[in-house]
């Protein structure tokens, strides 16, 4: 289990982690969710050792006990795509074994590449492969270790609808092998779809997304998430005075016509 404990960070001033504690589970898939420049990536960077927090401690429990230097227990893919764009894929592998100290493992890297359709292109420069092709070779590369816990973000970004159905069910196969699988997105669907818990952030804050009141009643369908996070965000709201706005603007430019 990773364990985020009362992490805060800021930028110059602006603070943009404001007291965050959460936990994600093995066996379970976590969503991250929040709107543009909630914070998400920094959270993510922070959970995975990238980014230094200005308080707060990210902790993984494991059968020895509490451990903070779990960088072998973690696999992440970034949001930005591996930039190694002169290197091939098999070079890549080899790069990212070396970083690890790992032998190479050409049978289960085989493997890996086989599922994710990857087979044909190792050999062939990054920089020729298509955006889907470097999200699958950088899934490959975060799961040669073998990571406990697998943190993706926004891994369904640009992917075709065959490559998103093939992720999500890589991912929750690894979810239901007893790893712990945290994607940060925007897609509510996929969050509903593929997660049981969903953490979401707003302004550096976690919202608390439980069902409304009158989800309880009897015969009355459960909220969807989509629901409970435009609630919780006041993103309707925003909307609602977006779209007001919009309006106003269309009609100062209908009124100005000559
Ligand atoms: N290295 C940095 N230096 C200064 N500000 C930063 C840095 N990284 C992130 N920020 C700021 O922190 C805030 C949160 O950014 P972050 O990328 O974590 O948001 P996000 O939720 O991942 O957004 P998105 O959904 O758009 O990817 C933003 O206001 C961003 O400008």
């Amino acid at each position: 289990m990773l364990i985020a404990h009362h992490l805060t960070k800021s930028f110059g001033a602006q603070t943009v982690l404001r007291d965050v504690s959460f936990e994600v589970h093995p066996g379970r898939m976590t969503a991250l969710l929040g709107p543009n420049g909630a914070g998400k990536s920094t959270l993510l960077h922070i959970v995975t050792g990238l980014l230094r927090q200005d308080s707060g401690v990210v902790l993984v429990e494991t059968q020895g006990g509490l451990v903070a230097d779990f960088r072998d227990l973690i696999g992440f893919c970034p949001d930005d795509l591996p930039q190694a764009e002169l290197l091939t894929g098999d070079e890549l592998l080899d790069l990212t074994a070396g970083i690890r100290h790992r032998r190479r493992a050409p049978e289960a890297e085989r493997a890996l590449v086989e599922a994710l359709h990857l087979d044909g292109a190792m050999d062939r420069l990054i920089g020729t492969y298509s955006h889907g092709m470097k999200r699958k070779l950088q899934l490959v590369t975060a799961l040669l270790h073998s990571p406990r816990i697998l943190i993706l973000d926004e891994p369904f970004r640009g992917l075709d609808p065959e490559s998103s159905a093939i992720l999500k069910a890589l991912l929750a196969v690894y979810a239901e092998r007893g790893n712990a699988v945290l994607i940060s997105t925007h897609d509510l669907l996929v969050a509903e779809q593929l997660c049981t818990e969903v953490l979401v952030l707003r302004d550096g804050e976690l919202l608390d997304l439980s069902p409304g009141q009158e989800s309880t009643a009897v015969g009355v369908p459960p909220e969807t998430l989509e629901a409970r996070f435009l609630r919780a965000t006041g993103i309707d709201a925003d909307a609602a005075r977006a779209r007001d706005r919009f309006f106003e603007g269309l009609d100062l430019l209908r009124d100005a016509r000559p």
